[in-house]
């Protein structure tokens, strides 16, 4: 097997949202989480999305598990390898964007790495390299108070120069909208003044597809889905694609556990309350007493036979700034082991339809429940497709981006599930 397409994403939301675009172009893509044992069948592949959880973790661990993806896909003869980071670049002055696309640079011997978060669909651009999130600077969204990851500077060359040994560039719009050959030559100019990265503008579909065709020529990308649909394009061509999958769906009840505290979220999770039971969780109490948590299940458990049911961490800024304060900043951490622990206790319960808000918090619950990939299916929101474990009895999930997805998205997905709310 010879991969058009490699991709080390550095969360599991991410990872399906970019599986999602790259299934939409056309390329057959499955998304493993982690590094797949030798033994798990793949299947005929155009693309494989190896999700990792590295955005929050340090940023040596973030390089050395990247790095341990990256020999993975080459051995399945990936010519291209996308590092997928978010779109709105979440990460910290230490890291981990700058120093894995660095890691991967280096050992890909890649001369320069094109840097775009860019994802048009979803309101993410990026001009003179800003970027904005719809109409707002990056550091005047909702981003700017990220549990984990707040962002408080839009200017990403900046950003990524904080996070990276060596020099960062632009390749500024006045020459991406020349196209591919111009995009091609700045980057090439770039690197011979000792730049190995540089931060791409691009606020449109034909921005990105010029750039999918510039950076397909160079052995490493850094973006978000928007630089992967460039990327589809460049290696498949103008493709309609193939028709998502129908999928049975499996008995058992549905559920929803939310971990993200973008305003998204908060406001998916108010609008469905009045359809279907939501538990907002205490979180002194969830951390702090061990019955609190099987008293949550206890109290789901008639109420999963009726439908539905949503357990939120969720809480606006001023809470999380709270918790933060009283619980410390490994909180996030902490309530993410107690979600993906209620996940467990869920299934246990014979959930087998399972939607997910927050990357981080889809990642510890993943991991929780020992799934090894995932196909990719209908499309629910922009980024956020339906999914279907690989390997033991099939469940499906929605792992949604706190940031994806209109007011209606829970019922949005439920019904993809088959799930009336
Ligand atoms: N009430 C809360 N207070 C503080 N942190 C929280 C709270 N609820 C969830 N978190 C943490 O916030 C982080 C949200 O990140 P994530 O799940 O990636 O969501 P998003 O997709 O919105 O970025 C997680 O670490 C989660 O455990
Ligand atoms: O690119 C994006 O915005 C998403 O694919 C993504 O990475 C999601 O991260 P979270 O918002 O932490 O779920």
């Amino acid at each position: 097997m010879s991969l058009m397409l490699g991709s080390i994403a550095d969360d599991y939301t991410g990872a399906s949202d970019l599986a999602n675009t790259l299934t939409r172009q056309g390329l057959r893509t499955i998304q493993t989480i982690g590094v797949p044992d030798a033994g798990l069948a793949l299947g005929t592949v155009d693309a494989v999305v190896v999700a990792l959880k590295t955005r929050s973790i340090p940023s040596a661990d973030a390089v050395a598990r990247s790095l341990a993806a990256l020999d993975w896909l080459r051995g399945k003869g990936a010519r291209h390898i996308m590092f997928k980071i978010c779109s709105t670049f979440d990460s910290t002055d230490a890291g981990n964007i700058g120093p894995v696309t660095e890691a991967l640079a280096a050992a890909l011997d890649a001369p320069v790495v094109p840097v775009t978060p860019a994802f048009p669909e979803t309101g993410r651009t990026v001009f003179q390299g800003h970027l904005f999130v719809g109409s707002r600077p990056l550091h005047e969204s909702p981003l700017k108070d990220h549990p984990l990851n707040p962002m408080h500077d839009s200017d990403l060359v900046r950003v990524l120069a904080r996070q990276s040994r060596h020099g960062v560039g632009l390749v500024a719009y006045d020459v991406v909208s020349q196209g591919a050959a111009a995009i091609a030559a700045r980057l090439a100019a770039l690197a011979t003044s000792g730049v190995r990265s540089a931060i791409v503008d691009a606020i449109s579909e034909p921005d990105l597809i010029a750039l999918g065709a510039a950076a397909l020529r160079l052995p490493l990308s850094t973006g978000a889905s928007g630089l992967g649909l460039g990327l589809a394009r460049a290696a498949r061509g103008e493709s309609a694609g193939t028709a998502p999958p129908v999928w049975e769906a499996p008995g058992g009840p549905a559920a929803i556990i939310a971990g993200s505290c973008a305003a998204a979220t908060l406001e998916q999770i108010a609008a469905v309350e009045p359809d279907l039971p939501v538990h907002r969780l205490d979180i002194d109490r969830l951390l702090n007493d061990p019955v609190y948590a099987d008293a949550a299940l206890a109290s789901t458990e008639a109420q999963l036979s009726q439908g539905p049911v949503l357990l939120a961490s969720s809480a606006t800024p001023d809470v999380v700034a709270r918790l933060k304060a009283a619980h410390g900043d490994d909180v996030g951490a902490r309530i993410e082991a107690a979600l993906a622990r209620l996940a467990a206790g869920l299934v246990e319960r014979g959930v087998r339809r399972l939607i997910v808000a927050g990357g981080e918090t889809s990642g510890a619950v993943i991991d929780r429940l020992g799934v090894a990939a995932l196909e990719i299916g209908p499309e629910i929101a922009p980024g956020v497709p339906l999914l279907r474990s690989i390997g033991g009895a099939p469940m499906l999930f929605a792992l949604k981006s706190g940031n994806f997805g209109g007011a209606d998205f829970f019922r949005r997905a439920l019904a993809a599930m088959g799930v009336t709310a």
